[in-house]
């Protein structure tokens, strides 16, 4: 269906308790390029279904205006979620990655969503990341994932950031674990710098879905179509995680004692 006051198509839909609205972008392959608002049980929530990537060529700004709409419309807490390369040796494919914090490599190099004027109306001109992963929701995160079942798969770790669009090399991999980095992905750092900034609550998940060589003898090579068979396979028991977490959010009395 076509709104005649946007060009953004849009339809209704029903699905499995969620209600809401869908409106489409374009997006990389696998990411349905969505924006979903319903609820979640009684809770109303808004769902990115995919998100804009540096690589695709828009600017950080353009990555992160999401998130300040989503402030503007009240949001107060941010799930995030992607897809990363498993660097702790420990991580098998398929694991779920509590993010704990990250390590913003573009940002190193200047890619910064928060570069340019400080806009005051959404947060400090230097804002704090050493705790940008809210305390109290990852350990909600965790003991939910041990309630369900789910705790031989589910870790904490550091999440760090390259700008893509190409995998690591083996030797930038391996400079990334020395670094401290768990896993390695192309997204995510960006939000989350610009949720902390505008004082949104933050948790992040990471699905495993490859591991990264880290050994020019091993011989597997990762591709985006391994990315998305990985997703795909544990979607359900991630939308269990999350729906479970959404649902039990209220339990969190003091969010922020971080
Ligand atoms: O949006 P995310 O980071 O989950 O998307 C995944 C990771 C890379 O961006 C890309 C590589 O397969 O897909
Ligand atoms: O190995 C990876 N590297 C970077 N980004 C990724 N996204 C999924 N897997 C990877």
């Amino acid at each position: 269906m076509q709104d005649e006051q946007s060009y953004l198509p849009w339809e209704e839909f029903e699905f499995d308790g969620i209600y809401g609205l869908l409106y489409y972008t374009q997006v990389v392959p696998g990411h349905d390029g969505r924006l979903v608002f319903g609820y979640v049980k009684d809770k109303s929530c808004v769902f990115m279904q995919g998100r804009f990537h540096l690589y695709e060529g828009y600017s950080l700004c353009q990555v992160t205006f999401p998130v300040r709409v989503f402030k503007l419309m009240g949001v107060e807490t941010i799930i995030v979620t992607n897809a990363s390369g498993g660097l702790c040796q420990d991580f098998k494919v398929g694991d779920i990655m509590v993010i704990k914090d990250h390590i913003n490599l573009p940002g190193f190099a200047g890619q910064h969503p928060l570069c340019g004027p400080n806009d005051e109306r959404f947060g400090i001109r230097f804002p704090c990341m050493s705790d940008a992963y809210n305390k109290v929701l990852r350990k909600l995160a965790l003991d939910i994932s041990m309630e369900l079942g789910y705790s031989n798969f589910v870790r904490e770790g550091v999440y760090c950031m390259v700008s893509g669009p190409n995998f690591e090399t083996i030797a930038e991999a391996r400079m990334l674990h020395v670094l401290g980095s768990d896993s390695v992905g192309m997204s995510t750092v960006p939000e989350v710098t610009v949720a902390k900034h505008c004082g949104l609550h933050v948790l992040g998940l990471s699905l495993i879905t490859n591991k990264v060589s880290l050994d020019y003898s091993r011989e597997e090579k990762v591709n985006h179509e391994e990315v998305l068979q990985i997703s795909k396979m544990r979607a359900e028991m991630l939308q269990k995680v999350l729906t479970t977490f959404i649902a039990h959010s209220h339990q969190v009395e003091d969010i922020n004692s971080n």
